[in-house]
């Protein structure tokens, strides 16, 4: 079933977010959601994962749909290593072993029995995703995750999450229509 966002309204202290929002995302299928910033990408993203609730309005195809999210900030676990980040909230049979092999297969080295806050933006970037992969769900969304990876590195991890998600319903917000090509995803504008 296709997700269906219908007439939402949102507003924030008075002001209104979220005017009467109706669009759809296809079922088994990248769509890459973008428009202007401050137009409440995020605030639907997190209405559709039940972190904030619409005013008024409604989602059709989510219910009983387990959702896995790249947020904009990586929300790691400081302290704790990248394995042990991804191992935490992974399905249950998957391996350390299958965890390194995925943190490899997007160019991720040096990374091992290091707290990640000693880790670079993008190795952390890359570690948020993979967490993301790894875990069990059926809807992906994910709030610009590939901003701040240098262009092939971005091939590389779109080509990656192509792979992984292939079946799956991702909805991904970005500003970066070179994105929206290499996905081959639908695009949905906010305006
Ligand atoms: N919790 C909140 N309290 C008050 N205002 C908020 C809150 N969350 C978002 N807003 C406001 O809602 C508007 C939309 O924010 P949102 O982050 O959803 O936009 P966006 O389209 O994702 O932007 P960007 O592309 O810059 O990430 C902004 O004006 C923001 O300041």
């Amino acid at each position: 079933m296709d997700i269906k966002v219908v007439n939402l309204n949102k507003s924030f202290n008075g002001q209104q977010v979220l005017n009467n929002v109706s669009m759809a995302f296809k079922n088994g299928k990248i769509t890459c959601l973008m428009g202007a910033s401050g137009k409440g990408k995020t605030t639907l993203a997190n209405i559709m994962m039940g972190l904030q609730k619409a005013d008024s309005g409604h989602i059709e195809g989510l219910q009983g749909k387990k959702i896995s999210a790249v947020f904009q900030e990586d929300r790691l676990i400081e302290h704790w290593d990248a394995v042990k980040n991804i191992f935490l909230v992974c399905r249950k049979d998957f391996t350390e072993d299958y965890i390194h092999k995925n943190l490899n297969k997007i160019g991720l080295t040096d990374y091992e029995k290091k707290p990640v806050s000693s880790l670079s933006g993008g190795m952390r970037r890359r570690v948020a995703i993979v967490r993301a992969l790894l875990a069990e769900y059926d809807v992906l969304i994910m709030d610009e995750p590939f901003k701040g990876l240098d262009f092939e590195l971005k091939k590389q991890v779109i080509g990656y999450v192509k792979k992984m998600t292939e079946g799956k319903t991702v909805i991904i917000i970005t500003h970066d229509k070179d994105e929206v090509e290499m996905l081959k995803a639908d695009l949905v504008t906010m305006n």
